[in-house]
């Protein structure tokens, strides 16, 4: 028997589909109420619960889903922690309002699950009348279900706000919702639910088009690399397969338009051409003018994902605005302390005049004001260590302690030791007076876990805790006790595969990437020649000659150690010249011939024929880097971050035979 609310609740949804709208604040619930009533035949009053697919519908739709629910998990986790309340769900449907994925707490998910809020249930307006998902669905439009906007009186302890999500070729696919118990206005949810649907749509596009390249815009620079900016993906003509949202809104023109254009029809510029420009410029926007028109926009060019290897600035988590606070004055930090460390004993004044590394200490910085943890990705000897000292010592925990932990080289038994600590006589082998473990060290500092990818699962588990409770309990001890500290951890490997693999915990990965950087590789920093000087001096050769042939070596070698590699190399040769000016002869672990170079095994380069003389510079330096890599065409492509299709191009342009390529 319905009560006497749900009586109540009927009457005013009949009253208003019959004409008056008096309760109603919001058109969308009322077409819905009426769709409700007239086409689906449902009656406010009576109890329904969603039906939920069978083992064998419901399997086929996840898969048929599933590079949309790949893409959408990541964002549902991670606006699941910014909302920060365990009373709410984030859900996913499809366009028949079956829900896909979920995110949510134990307590809540018991709390729902008899309303229907389970993967499987089909919440579409014809199952359950007016609700966020199935409504947002008919409306193709962000919708909030506030309590009695829903239609059946049992969901009127519900609150929906649901936005659709777009798939690359501007269709909707799928609708992300956030289902709670709250009375509070939904504007800034919905808001917030915007960004994380574009930020799905830029992550489909990505996946779906890996082997294209990503043209990044925005008319205002600062927006590059952001959720607000354009993007475009285009193939190796510079025919444009997709573009997100923002694009279309800052071009003023449909995917129908866009699609199949070439990029010349958009901007000024060719593709080849905005590829040279952005690696020129380390990925940082190009200026580039609106075809036919004098708007200018700033855009990036970049290899496909696919071809991509470390290459440009790349945010694992490239756009998704932080809850991070803006750096106010007060916080700001002088930029020659931003971007310089001090030399310390033995150890080389850090350089970064590589932009990219300027801008990701301007957002480590940031980051960090928020108490957010940094996770760091790099190759081994790239300086991931120098880049979290400068993090922290610009910080406002720099005069606290900076402690480093490297996971790596200790045995496991010994890490959690070291981590945790550890009272007097807790096992066999620790020292007599016990040890506070390395986490208390960094209390009221930074702590610094060093390829935390080879922290064995266990201690993920127990580092997991510490960073939930902010609470360590040395072993052989029950008491707990409260430690204040900024994370930053970092690694070689790529910690998002391992959790695919099932070698690293997912909740550990999302509590150390509040924002994950990625550090490039030497071969790829603008200050090279920088560095080189400071770690000269750091060998107490600051007034070394370099011959040119060294310097150009130097210059070039592709650095697979990074700069761990050239500080050693730098040091033998230091030691070797014993004063001399560095030659070739002193770097003999770069390969380099010390008495006659042996018969090249490559052909002599061509004879240069007559081009016009900035062509013909232009030529000459391209032979000397085909030169320098052995004409391997692949290499110098990957260092020059186009693909091998331009190279070819520029060298058929520049009338260099490919002959001598192998
Ligand atoms: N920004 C920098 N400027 C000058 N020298 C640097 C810089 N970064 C690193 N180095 C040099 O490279 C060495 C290795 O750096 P670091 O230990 O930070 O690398 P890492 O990436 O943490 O290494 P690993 O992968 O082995 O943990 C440093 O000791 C220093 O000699």
């Amino acid at each position: 028997m319905p009560n006497s609310d749900s009586l109540a609740h009927a009457h005013r949804v009949n009253d208003v589909v019959r004409g008056g709208m008096l309760y109603i604040t919001s058109d969308a619930v009322a077409h819905s109420w009426a769709r409700c009533i007239k086409e689906h035949g449902l009656d406010p009053s009576e109890p329904r619960r969603p039906p939920v697919l069978g083992s064998t519908d419901l399997p086929t739709r996840l898969r048929r889903m599933s590079a949309v629910i790949d893409c959408a998990r990541y964002e549902m986790t991670t606006l699941y922690q910014q909302l920060g309340d365990p009373e709410l769900a984030v859900v996913l449907t499809d366009t028949d309002g079956v829900i896909l994925h979920m995110v949510t707490s134990q307590e809540f998910e018991r709390l729902a699950q008899p309303l229907g809020l389970e993967v499987g249930a089909v919440w579409s307006e014809a199952e359950v009348g007016t609700n966020g998902m199935g409504t947002c669905v008919v409306e193709a439009g962000p919708v909030v279900v506030q309590q009695a906007d829903h239609f059946l009186s049992q969901y009127t302890g519900l609150t929906c706000s649901a936005v659709p999500i777009y798939d690359p070729a501007g269709q909707m696919t799928a609708v992300l919702d956030v289902s709670s118990r709250s009375v509070q206005p939904q504007k800034h949810l919905l808001l917030l639910l915007g960004m994380t649907a574009r930020m799905i749509e830029n992550r489909l596009i990505d996946m779906r088009f890996r082997e294209a390249h990503p043209i990044h815009f925005h008319s205002r620079p600062e927006f590059v690399y952001t959720l607000h900016e354009g993007k475009l993906v285009v193939d190796d003509s510079g025919r444009i397969l997709a573009a997100n949202r923002s694009a279309l809104m800052q071009l003023e023109m449909s995917h129908g338009q866009l699609r199949g254009a070439k990029l010349e029809q958009i901007f000024q510029t060719t593709l080849d051409d905005m590829l040279e420009r952005s690696h020129r410029a380390a990925f940082h926007p190009i200026v580039t003018y609106r075809a036919h028109a004098a708007n200018r926009f700033f855009a990036v060019a970049r290899l496909p994902a696919g071809e991509e290897n470390g290459g440009p600035p790349k945010l694992a988590i490239p756009t998704r605005p932080r809850l991070v606070p803006p750096p106010s004055s007060a916080a700001l930090v002088p930029a020659a302390r931003m971007n310089r460390l001090p030399a310390g004993p033995g150890l080389p004044a850090a350089t970064f005049g590589d932009p990219r590394l300027v801008a990701h200490l301007a957002t480590a910085r940031r980051v960090i004001a928020g108490g957010t943890p940094l996770l760091l990705r790099a190759e081994t000897g790239a300086g991931k260590e120098v880049f979290a000292r400068a993090v922290h010592v610009a910080g406002n925990r720099s005069d606290g302690p900076f402690v480093a932990i490297n996971c790596a080289s200790l045995p496991d038994t010994l890490i959690e030791a070291e981590l945790f600590g550890y009272r007097a006589g807790a096992f066999t082998g620790a020292e007599k007076g016990g040890r506070r473990g390395k986490i208390m060290q960094s209390d009221g500092g930074t702590l610094f876990l060093d390829e935390i990818g080879d922290m064995p699962l266990p201690l993920q588990a127990r580092l997991l805790r510490v960073l939930d409770e902010r609470m360590v309990t040395p072993l052989g001890t029950d008491e707990t006790r409260p430690v204040d500290f900024q994370l930053i951890s970092a690694s070689h490997r790529n910690l998002a595969d391992m959790v695919a693999e099932g070698t690293f915990r997912e909740d550990l990965y999302y509590r150390l990437a509040g924002i994950e950087l990625q550090l490039p590789p030497l071969r790829e920093r603008t200050d090279r020649a920088e560095i080189i000087r400071n770690l000269l001096v750091a060998e107490g050769r600051s007034d070394a000659a370099v011959t040119t042939a060294a310097w150009d070596l130097l210059l070039r070698h592709p650095w697979p150690g990074n700069l761990r590699q050239l500080h050693h190399v730098l040091r033998s040769a230091v030691a070797l010249a014993a004063g001399a000016p560095l030659g070739l002869e002193h770097f003999p672990s770069l390969g380099v011939p010390t008495a006659q170079p042996p018969a090249s095994p490559v052909a002599p380069a061509p004879e240069a024929p007559v081009l016009p003389p900035q062509l013909a510079k232009e030529r000459q330096s391209l032979v000397n880097l085909l030169e320098a890599q052995r004409w391997n065409v692949s290499h110098v492509a990957k260092s020059l971050g186009v693909s091998r299709n331009t190279l070819y191009r520029r060298m058929h342009k520049l009338l260099i035979p490919v002959t001598h390529s192998g």
